[in-house]
């Protein structure tokens, strides 16, 4: 008898807790980091001023999922039977506990998630009236928005539940959430592209993202693999990105799981965050009306410079933190190299990549010339056959679940306060320089 998740957290807990209190009591005042004007200008860059348990990110390496590079859980987490693929369930497990999950624990967990994936009427409602002009990722966390009405936590917190028992509820319903999102993703998906045909029913003996690809309707097994290398990968940034940033200060408030990650999703929309995988389509469909398919490097150098010098950034190239070609790039490169090298966009993001940072070094802005994960991911939705290229971002707003989720679990064990950093007027910081 494989034992529940949950249970195998409750000890964590409680010993992490305690670890957390002899260290703040002995190491409470010491001093981090400090804050430049030009840091609180700067949208905050290199302020460490958040605790993310589940993953940290090197500029140079990369992100590590609770210390695991992304090599080694490619190695060390479970793969369906014959698959080359981890699958996210297994990574949930480890950002969750710290540990590598066995396959019957993975196994535990896609069955668990398929279970809590029933959506209450009120939702399907409202997914089938969308009209098709609602972006994708709008109606997901529209959606979203409104699944709080089935809140564990929100319910728990009205009957004045106490304090330390908050995370069992935000527990329960992270698990409604990430087992309801890919019913909501793929009804969104048929809705808008598949003239609103219904989704396959949930099948508890196949994996989450098995599923997942089921109800989309696609039936090529490397598209599911590309799936579930895809919702793992992407599953956790650390805690400063938009998404998973704007997810933990909502839930400071104590507003539910769903309430917080609907409003990590808004953040997630964003055209310099995940929207960059739609963008990075948009642009290279451009490239390709304006100077053709079979481009020389000479065309493609004086379009990238067109984009730039029109005010426009290169999507997928450049990262906040990041200062070396992103690793995540590397691995779905990696895929695309081994199952679609002849893919004519794949070619031409190849040729990109060897000529577009050696432009943004040449332009001196952008202080890291490389590609981010968005630069290739659409192409190889697309090489399978999802070229709506506007749902592309879904598929990020399903991974980062697993991140958000598993630190909501972890902040609300902890006990974190409301998030409420001091904001300052320039004309404060003006007293201040004027008074050192
Ligand atoms: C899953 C993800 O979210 S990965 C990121 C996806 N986003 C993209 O691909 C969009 C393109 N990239 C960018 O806009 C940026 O590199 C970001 C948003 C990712 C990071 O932003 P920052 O940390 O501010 O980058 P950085 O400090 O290097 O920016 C300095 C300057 O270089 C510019 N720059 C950065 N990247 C690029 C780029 N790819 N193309 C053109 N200019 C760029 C910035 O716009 C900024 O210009 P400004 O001074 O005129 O405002
Ligand atoms: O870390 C960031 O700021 C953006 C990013 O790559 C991600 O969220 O995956």
């Amino acid at each position: 008898m494989v034992k529940d998740l949950k249970d195998e957290l409750r000890p964590l807990i409680l010993k992490h807790s305690e670890e957390v209190r002899e260290f703040r009591q002995k190491h409470g005042s010491k001093v981090v980091g400090e804050v430049t004007i030009d840091m609180m200008y700067g949208g905050m860059r290199g302020i460490k001023g958040l605790i993310c348990e589940t993953s940290v990110l090197d500029p140079d390496e990369g992100i590590r999922f609770r210390g695991h590079s992304i090599a080694n859980c490619q190695l060390v987490l479970p793969k369906i039977p014959r698959g080359e693929e981890p699958l996210p369930e297994g990574l949930f497990w480890l950002l969750v506990t710290g540990e590598v999950p066995t396959d019957d624990q993975v196994k535990a967990i896609s069955r668990e998630w398929a279970k809590r994936a029933d959506l209450p009427s009120h939702v399907v409602t409202m997914l089938n009236n969308f009209p098709p002009t609602v972006h994708p990722m709008a109606q997901l966390s529209a959606t979203l928005t409104t699944l709080s009405s089935q809140s564990h936590f929100a319910k728990a917190y009205a009957e004045g539940k106490p304090k330390k028992l908050y995370w069992e509820f935000v527990y329960e319903d992270a698990m409604d959430l990430i087992g309801k999102l890919p019913i909501i993703a793929a009804t969104i998906y048929r809705n808008l592209f598949r003239d609103g045909s219904p989704v396959c029913p949930i099948d508890v003996k196949k994996d989450w993202s098995w599923n997942f690809t089921d109800m989309l309707g696609y039936d090529d097994p490397m598209f599911t693999e590309l799936m579930r290398m895809y919702l793992t990968l992407l599953g956790d940034h650390e805690g400063g990105n938009v998404c998973s940033h704007t997810c933990h200060l909502v839930g400071s408030a104590l507003s539910d799981p769903y309430l917080s990650y609907a409003a990590g999703l808004n953040g997630l929309a964003g055209p310099l965050h995940g929207l960059a995988s739609q963008e990075v389509l948009l642009w290279l469909n451009k490239l390709q009306q304006d100077i053709g398919v079979d481009v020389s490097d000479e065309e493609m150098h004086a379009f990238i410079w067109d984009t730039l010098q029109s005010g426009q950034v290169v999507p997928g190239y450049g990262h906040a933190v990041l200062r070396k070609t992103d690793p995540r790039h590397l691995v779905l490169r990696e895929f695309a190299l081994k199952h679609l090298p002849e893919d004519k966009l794949f070619r031409l993001v190849s040729q990109l990549y060897k000529i577009v940072p050696d432009i943004l070094i040449e332009q001196g802005k952008a202080k890291n010339p490389w590609p981010n994960v968005d630069a290739c991911s659409g192409v190889l939705f697309t090489h399978y056959g999802m070229t709506e290229m506007s749902y592309h971002t879904v598929l990020l707003g399903i991974s980062r679940a697993l991140g958000c989720m598993a630190s909501m679990i972890w902040s609300r064990a902890l006990g974190f306060p409301i998030e409420r950093p001091k904001s300052m007027s320039t004309t404060g910081l003006k007293k201040l320089c004027h008074s050192n």
